[in-house]
Parts: structure tokens; sequence; C-alpha cells
């Protein structure tokens, strides 16, 4: 529900037009999404979507957008940034960092069943593989060392046993990372944010993902875990629903194969997913930003997953 920055017709139809990709005939605020400001971009040639970034830096954003563009090169299903007659991806509206990407077709399964889970999970794998000889580098921002920076901010907007569980499950994550199983795990560039309101179906046919602005080189078992945690649970409890998270496991398996320390940290990274989205729900609800229609999501959701991974750990068992 978000528009931070107000972009006018002419703004939006100049930096089109230097991009080859037709004239603009409609710009819509679009008001899903909490980070940054996007609008729905037809034009005379396609549909587009167009992102100013109200966090990410103009020295950040490079490696996301090429991720996009390496990806869509090898036929995954992502958008692709639009270049200027410089060849450039990454753009300037009033100031800030923008970008004018495909706009995928369909819509959002909220209420995935065991299908979509699966489909999901094939094309995650296959997101992986294509990743492995991407050239750059730059970590999961959202990672470990920010959980560790960000607790002590939101701590004091807690009661006493969530500060209890959120101090104890830092102290955890940060005795698996130290770990030399962890340390072993296959690495690569991951999406990090793959949520439900972030991949399109038609006809429950995959039609692609996007919002790869919380990417970064990470572990591709926290990936798995940040997918299972939203596509695979019955929302009101946080419980993992086994039909469905054994579907999108074995769907990524089968393109490739876990490797032993990954089946024995799948748990563990359950609940670092878990942490992660549970800080920055905290962070974002008690430190709110200027926004028009900012709707924050719900941080209690991810203190109840958190609790459900802890309580009740979740392996998955090759059948
Ligand atoms: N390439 C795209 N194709 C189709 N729709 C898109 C595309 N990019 C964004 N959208 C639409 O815009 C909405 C917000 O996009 P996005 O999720 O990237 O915003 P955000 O601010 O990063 O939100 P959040 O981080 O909360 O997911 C999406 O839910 C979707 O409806
Ligand atoms: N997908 C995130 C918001 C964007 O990071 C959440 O649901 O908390």
């Amino acid at each position: 529900m978000a528009v931070f920055t107000e972009v006018s017709f002419g703004e939006a139809a100049s930096l089109v037009s230097r991009l080859r990709i037709g004239e603009l005939t409609t710009l819509t605020g679009i008001t899903a999404g909490i980070e940054n400001t996007n609008y729905f971009a037809d034009t005379t040639e396609g549909r587009y979507v167009l992102t100013v970034f109200e966090r990410l830096t103009f020295e950040q954003l490079p490696f996301y957008l090429h991720l996009m563009k390496h990806l869509a090169r090898k036929g995954i299903a992502v958008p692709d940034p639009k270049a200027d007659e410089t060849g450039s991806i990454l753009h300037t509206v009033q100031g800030k960092p923008a970008a004018v990407v495909d706009r995928l077709r369909g819509k959002h399964h909220m209420a995935p069943d065991v299908a979509h889970c699966a489909s999901v999970g094939d094309m995650l794998a296959r997101m992986h593989i294509a990743g492995q000889d991407f050239a750059m580098h730059q970590p999961n921002l959202r990672g470990l060392p920010w959980w560790e920076e960000t607790v002590p901010v939101v701590l004091p907007h807690l009661d006493a046993a969530q500060a209890e569980l959120i101090s104890a499950e830092l102290v955890f994550q940060q005795h698996v990372a130290a770990s030399a199983q962890y340390l072993s795990l296959p690495r690569g560039p991951i999406h990090a944010d793959l949520f439900r309101d972030n991949v399109m179906f038609e006809d429950d046919e995959l039609t692609g993902f996007f919002d790869f602005y919380f990417a970064g080189m990470d572990t591709l078992l926290f990936d798995i875990a940040v997918c299972l945690n939203d596509w695979c649970i019955d929302l009101e409890s946080g419980r993992l629903e086994d039909e469905r998270a054994h579907a999108f496991v074995a769907a990524y398996d089968a393109v490739r194969p876990l490797g032993g320390a990954e089946l024995r940290l799948l748990p563990a990274m359950l609940r670092a997913g878990a942490l992660r989205f549970w800080i920055s729900r905290l962070w974002d609800f008690h430190l709110p930003r200027d926004a028009s229609m900012l709707k924050p999501h719900d941080p209690t959701h991810f203190e109840r997953v958190l609790r459900e991974r802890v309580d009740t750990p979740w392996h998955y068992a090759r059948a």
C-alpha cells in the first residue's frame, strides 16, 4: 500500500522514451508493496513496471538488476530490466534510483495448493542453478549482521517473552552460522524474499517471479526456508503443512539434489527465515517511514512462525 514518490506522467514518459519500449500511454500507482514506489506503465509496445527505490542506493542496485538480467537471459521467468541509450539499466527519477522492467502476466496465488508449491520449488532450484555463474557479489543485506544490528533497535518495543525469544534465537543463529556444517552449505545468489506476493500464475501456470530487491549471496537453503515459511503453512498457526512442504522440497530436490548438510540444517534455516522476517516486520512496524497508504505487515505472524519452528522442527524425508 505504498507510494512514497509521486511520479508525474511527464516524468515517466520522458524516461520511457529513452528505453526504446514505445511511448507511455498509461501510468498507474500500485498500492501493494511496502518497500518501494511502483507504477504500472503501459506503452504503445508493451506493459511494464516502473520502480522508484526508496531505501536501496545507486551502489547497491546494480547487483539486483544485473542478476535479473542474467537470469532472464538464461530463460528463468523473471522481469528483464530495460536499458537506456547508454545501455544502463539503472535510471534516476527525482534524484532516486529507478528501474523499468517487464510486467509479468497473471496474478498471485495467496492460498497455494500442493501443485503451486511444487511449481515454485522447481523454479527456485532452476533459478539457483542459473545463478551459479553470476559474476557480481553482494551479501544478503538482511542477513545475520543486519539481524544483530536491528534486534537491539526493536527490543524496547517487545514484552519480556518476545524479548527472550528474539534474543535467544539470535544467539542460536550465531552459533549455527559459526558451525562447520553451515559453512559447508552451497551458496549463491538467492531471492531471499520469495513470498506468495512475489510470484505470478496464470491459469495455475507459473508465469514468473519478481521483487529481487532483497536478493544477495547467501546459502541456497535459506531461500528454501523463506519459501516454506510462506507458501507451505497454516496461516493461522504458522505450522508447516507437511503435504505442501514436502511437495515444495521434493520438486526442488528433483532439480538440484539437496546435500546432507542441507537436509540436516533445514530446521535451523526455517528458524532463521522466521527470525529474519519477524525482525524486519518489527522494524517496519515500530519505525515506520513517511509514505502515503503504507500498511506494514503484522510482526506477530512471524513470532508465531518462529515459535512453531522452535517447538516443532520440520525435517524433509526423501521418499
Ligand atoms: N514485474 C512485475 N510484474 C507484475 N506485477 C508487478 C511487478 N513488479 C511489481 N508488481 C506489482 O506491484 C506490487 C508491489 O511490488 P513489490 O512487491 O516489488 O513491491 P515492494 O514495495 O518491494 O513490496 P514488498 O517488498 O512488500 O513485497 C506487486 O505485488 C505486484 O502486484
Ligand atoms: N515479504 C516481506 C515484505 C517485504 O520484505 C514480509 O512479508 O514481511
